[in-house]
């Protein structure tokens, strides 16, 4: 059974780079994880909300219809909204950039209704090492594809983790569609 979703070529390179500099220009917030904590062992990165950004509108009608189309041809869930903003993200290596693993259900009002979890990533693979994303759908760790462009989804309860960047700087862009609790 597949449980992580991957589309190549989602984005071109052109568009994963105008999205990297348009979102630069916003001053970042420190990752704040699920309540609202920070905590550098679990997470260190840098984070601009993409519906602060002026001009990013087509970033999200293209989101939706990724969303849309790994739900219809693999997860089947029931995807009733997007309740949360997309957050683009900076892993910098002469930081420690990582996030340990973790699932993306949390506490809070939006996070509790997280059900499948969107990574774009942003960077050319070659721009940093570590940074892998990995996801733990069942007893195995499944490697997102690194390509620039590439679109990975996975139900929002699996495991997963970014190894840390130990040169350059990984950018990744995630979202959340959301829906009524899994029974
Ligand atoms: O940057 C990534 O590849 C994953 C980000 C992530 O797990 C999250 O935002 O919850
Ligand atoms: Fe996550």
């Amino acid at each position: 059974m597949i449980e992580v979703y991957s589309m190549p070529e989602a984005f071109t390179p052109a568009e994963c780079d105008l999205i990297i500099a348009t979102t630069a220009k916003v001053p970042a917030d420190e990752a704040l994880l699920v309540g609202r904590q920070r905590d550098h062992n679990l997470r260190q990165a840098e984070l601009v909300w993409l519906d602060d950004v002026d001009g990013m509108g087509w970033v999200m009608d293209r989101l939706i219809a990724l969303v849309s189309k790994s739900n219809r041809d693999l997860f089947d869930f029931d995807l009733r909204e997007f309740s949360e903003s997309p957050q683009v993200a900076r892993y910098q290596s002469s930081n420690g950039g990582h996030f340990a693993w973790h699932s993306d259900i949390g506490d809070g009002v939006a996070a509790a209704k997280r059900k499948l979890t969107l990574v774009l990533q942003l960077s050319k693979p070659d721009n940093y090492k570590g940074g892998d994303l990995e996801v733990m759908p069942s007893a195995h760790v499944v490697a997102a594809n690194r390509a620039q462009g590439c679109v990975t989804v996975f139900p929002s309860f699996s495991l997963h983790h970014v190894t840390p960047v130990t040169s350059g700087v990984r950018h990744s862009l995630t979202v959340w569609a959301h829906g009524p609790a899994f029974r």
